[in-house]
């Protein structure tokens, strides 16, 4: 069953799934990582050269792959928006946990990092729309929903290591 982390970009899926495997002892995958291995260049560059549409459709391809082959998944911050996507994530019948933080302060994570092309392309108020417009999907593909902010990674491991253990209504699994 595995833990599937989504999220807007800057809301610490990639670090907080890393931390969270290997305090668990469990393999770990970061979506974005495969496709970059996969794709043999960096995802600014991919996008560059290929466009959205085909990035896309390798992330749609290598998710199915890695949920069925890892523990712990961190998507990148689009994956849960694309209908088939969302079909893969309902089939593994894991545990789904959005991540979150507010807008300024994703901001400020990831405000001199150029790595994410999106975010790169946008402007404020388009970025703003973009996050508002996708945290209701990410809310509704997921089953409990972490606020990251003024928390470090460690705390928020914690979080999510006492709603595994705890095994508790709390995860909803009515909404897989
Ligand atoms: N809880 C946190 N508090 C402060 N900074 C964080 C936190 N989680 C992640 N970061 C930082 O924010 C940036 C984006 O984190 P990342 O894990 O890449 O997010 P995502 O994969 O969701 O885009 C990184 O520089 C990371 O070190
Ligand atoms: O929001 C998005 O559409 C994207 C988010 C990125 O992942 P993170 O959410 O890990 O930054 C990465 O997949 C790509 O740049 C596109
Ligand atoms: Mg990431």
């Amino acid at each position: 069953m595995p833990v599937i982390l989504i999220g807007f970009m800057g809301t610490g899926k990639s670090t907080v799934g890393r931390l969270l495997a290997e305090s668990m002892n469990q393999s770990f995958c970061d979506l974005d990582e495969l496709i970059e291995k996969e794709a043999g260049m960096t995802i600014p560059t991919y996008f560059d050269t290929y466009g959205e549409q085909v990035f896309r459709q390798l992330e749609q391809d290598l998710l199915k792959k890695a949920i069925d082959e890892y523990d712990i998944l961190s998507t990148g911050g689009g994956t849960p928006t694309i209908s088939a996507n969302q079909k893969v994530i309902q089939a593994a019948m894991g545990r789904t946990i959005k991540l979150d933080a507010p807008i300024d302060e994703i901001r400020a994570r990831i405000g001199d990092d150029m790595n994410r092309p999106i975010f790169k392309k946008l402007s404020q108020q388009a970025f703003n729309e973009l996050k508002e417009k996708r945290d209701a999907i990410y809310t509704k593909f997921c089953d409990v929903i972490i606020d990251t902010s003024q928390k470090n990674p460690r705390e928020i491991v914690a979080e999510i290591k006492a709603l595994i253990y705890s095994n508790t209504d709390e995860l909803n699994y009515a909404s897989l």
